[in-house]
Parts: structure tokens; C-alpha cells; sequence
């Protein structure tokens, strides 16, 4: 039994995947100023769950509440069901076995990489944690270079000791704030993948701030997607895609085009057709989305008329603004390229009704 617990923690490398709850969390930073607006929502063992929204959101103040940085206003913060922050609870950080990233590394130039992984190991003996931060550094492939200095390694290197020194003490939960934002957009992809492939391996529960939405849907595999210091949605990506809960969502997740109407015998009319209100009641002020991949394009028939205004070439797509009778405004949409065969401007449109989203139309929403 004993060995078995041992093995299981030199290839786990994490002690327990945890469950991290935050139930109601608020948090201002003045009392004019509301920051989070009861927040609950929950990362699960051994899940990836992303943290998405646009800057001031309170991405960031959320994983600074967990991390015990920052002291929520109301609210509660669980670690297994235990409170480990609230009304009556306030565990410092270094009692929360909770792990950090932060999108700058934040390496110790003067120290070589086997002993900025072991910086945060100081419960351990020296040799024990000399071990133990050899371990992590084997997990994310970079032991050969324990004893050099961070300024040999490359950008995405560096990340990883980083990720290297936040899981060395098998934290239950790894907290990572836009971890790579730093890196190059080449470099971008492979180290997350990397990264997600040291998280799957060490199984750890872990909540990754990003206000990137393709990043949010490559990594996370939930994502909550916050606007104002409010939850607006909570799910996978193909939920959030599919099914976003508001236009903000929406347009979060695609590019759209808007258009207003107001439901009429259960329909909206648009200038691209009529459609569907999916069940909003008649006389509601409606805002139809359609996303940028909702038209079939063609020189010979469709359902509504358009002029093309401006074709730009993107590689495997093009991106087309288009004048529609009656629309006030230009309709972008991102067709395959060689759709549009010839030079003529006058075409046909035809929208696939699975990329209209309609929306009762809402003071947020505007
Ligand atoms: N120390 C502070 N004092 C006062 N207001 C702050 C402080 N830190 C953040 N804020 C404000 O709180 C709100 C939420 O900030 P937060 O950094 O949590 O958002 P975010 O979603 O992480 O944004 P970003 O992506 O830009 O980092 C913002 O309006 C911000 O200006």
C-alpha cells in the first residue's frame, strides 16, 4: 500500500486533484467600484477549466482570491468542500497547496534552474528537495539543464521550469494567469500544448486565465467566460459555440453580423430573411446574429440578393463585405476562396440557419 501511494506520487505528480469552488464570491476594491458579483462556479479534479473574458472582467482578481493574494468581499472560496476562505476562514496562501503561473515566469535570473524549482520546496530537506525538483524537472522534459541559468533557455523553456517550479510541490490546484501571453505566437501553440500534455500526465486541477477565446477552446475543458465580474456562461467549448447564452457570448466565440427586430407571429424578419425566434414571445426586441460563416455564396441562385464591396483574400477563406437591400449597414461573411469564380459583383446569398443566433435584446446586449 505504501509502495503503491509512492509510485503513484513519482508518476502522478501532484498529490490530489482537487476540487476548487468559488460560491457566491463579490469582490470590490472600492465601494463604488464591484469588481466580482457572486461568482459561483467550480473547477473539478483533474479538470482544465479556463477563466475567459475581456480585460477588466475580473479574470485575474478571481485567481487571486483563490491563490489567497487577494480577500474576497462576500462569498466563499472551497478546496474539497473545506472553506478555505470566508466569512469566518483565511488560510494564507502557502497553506492552500495551491500552485501559481504567471504570464512573466517570474525566474530568479541569479539562481540556476534546479534551484529556482526548488525555491518553493523549503519543507523539504535539501537532498529530498533536490529530489523532488529533479522530478518535476524530468516531467517537463528539461533535467539536462538543472544546473544551467534561466537566460539559456528559450521563451518556452523558461515557461516550462516555471510550470516545473509550480508543480514541484504537488500542489492540488495549479492557478496559471495568461501563461503565454509572453511567448510568440509560433512558440504559442507548442507550449501549450506541452503544457496541457504536463497537466494531463500529472492530472492536476487547473484554472487558466486567458482572454483568448481560441486558446480558451484549445486548452480548457470547460470554459466560464466572464463579462463585468459576472459569470455569463459556464461549459464546453462546443456548448459555448453552439449555445451561447447571450449575444456577448456569441460574438465572444465568432465574428457576427447584428441585426434588430422585433418578434412578430414567433419570427423576426431581417434583411437576410426571416427566422425563427426560438421561442421568444411576440412584441420582444430581438438581436439576430449571424455569424460569419452563416452564407453560401454564389454568381448563379440563392435566397437574397448582394453586391460585393470589398474581397479580401485570408488564404483558405475570403473575407467579403457586402451591401444587402435593406440592411443599413455592411454584411461581412468569410467564404472558401474559389467560391466566388469570376469578377462579377452582383451575387446570390444563402443563409445556413444552424449560424443564426437570436437574442432577446438587452440593455448588456447593446
Ligand atoms: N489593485 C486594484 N485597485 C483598484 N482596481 C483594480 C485593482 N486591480 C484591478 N482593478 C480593477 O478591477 C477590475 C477587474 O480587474 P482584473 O485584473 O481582475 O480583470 P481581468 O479580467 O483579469 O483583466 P485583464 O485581462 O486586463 O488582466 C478592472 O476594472 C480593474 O481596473
Amino acid at each position: 500500500m505504501v509502495a503503491a501511494s509512492a509510485t503513484a506520487r513519482v508518476t502522478a505528480g501532484v498529490s490530489f486533484a482537487a476540487r476548487l469552488a468559488f460560491d457566491r464570491v463579490s469582490h470590490e476594491f472600492s465601494p463604488t467600484a464591484a469588481t466580482l458579483h457572486e461568482v459561483s462556479l467550480a473547477a473539478e479534479p483533474g479538470e482544465v477549466l479556463c477563466l475567459l473574458g475581456p480585460s477588466g472582467s475580473g479574470k485575474t482578481t478571481l485567481l487571486r482570491i483563490a491563490a489567497g493574494i487577494e480577500a474576497q468581499t462576500r462569498g466563499s472560496v472551497l478546496l474539497n468542500d473545506r472553506e478555505i476562505a470566508g466569512p469566518s476562514v483565511f488560510l494564507p496562501p502557502e497553506q492552500r497547496s495551491i500552485g501559481l503561473v504567471f504570464q512573466d515566469f517570474a525566474l530568479f535570473p541569479h539562481l540556476t534552474i534546479l534551484d529556482n524549482v526548488r525555491f518553493g520546496l523549503t519543507a523539504l530537506s535539501r537532498e529530498e528537495a533536490r529530489r523532488e525538483a529533479m522530478i518535476s524537472l524530468a516531467r517537463v522534459g528539461l533535467e539536462d539543464y538543472a544546473g544551467s541559468y534561466p537566460h539559456i533557455l528559450s521563451g518556452g523553456e523558461q515557461q516550462r521550469v516555471a510550470l516545473a517550479r509550480a508543480i514541484a510541490p504537488r500542489p492540488a490546484v495549479l492557478l496559471m494567469d495568461e501563461p503565454f501571453s509572453g511567448l510568440d505566437s509560433r512558440l504559442k501553440d507548442t507550449v501549450r500544448a506541452e503544457t496541457l500534455e504536463i497537466l494531463r500526465r500529472s492530472r492536476a486541477t487547473a484554472i487558466v486565465v486567458t482572454h483568448d477565446a481560441e486558446e480558451a477552446m484549445r486548452m480548457g475543458d470547460r470554459i466560464a467566460l466572464l463579462k463585468d465580474g459576472r459569470l455569463v456562461q459556464l461549459g464546453t467549448a462546443q456548448e459555448l459555440y453552439n449555445s451561447p447564452a447571450t449575444l456577448f457570448a456569441a460574438g465572444f466565440f465568432s465574428e457576427i453580423n447584428v441585426f434588430e427586430a422585433r418578434v412578430e407571429d414567433g419570427a423576426v424578419d431581417t434583411p437576410l430573411g426571416r427566422f425563427d425566434a426560438g421561442g421568444l414571445a411576440d412584441g420582444t426586441s430581438a438581436s439576430v446574429a449571424f455569424r460569419l460563416s452563416a452564407f453560401d455564396v454564389s454568381q448563379t441562385h440563392g435566397e437574397i440578393p448582394a453586391r460585393v464591396v470589398s474581397r479580401r483574400f485570408l488564404g483558405v477563406v475570403e473575407l467579403l463585405e457586402l451591401a444587402v437591400p435593406g440592411a443599413d449597414r455592411l454584411v461581412r461573411a468569410r467564404v472558401r476562396c474559389g467560391a466566388l469564380s469570376n469578377p462579377n459583383r452582383e451575387i446570390w446569398l444563402t443563409v445556413r440557419k444552424p449560424d443564426v443566433l437570436v437574442f432577446e435584446r438587452t440593455q448588456e446586449s447593446t
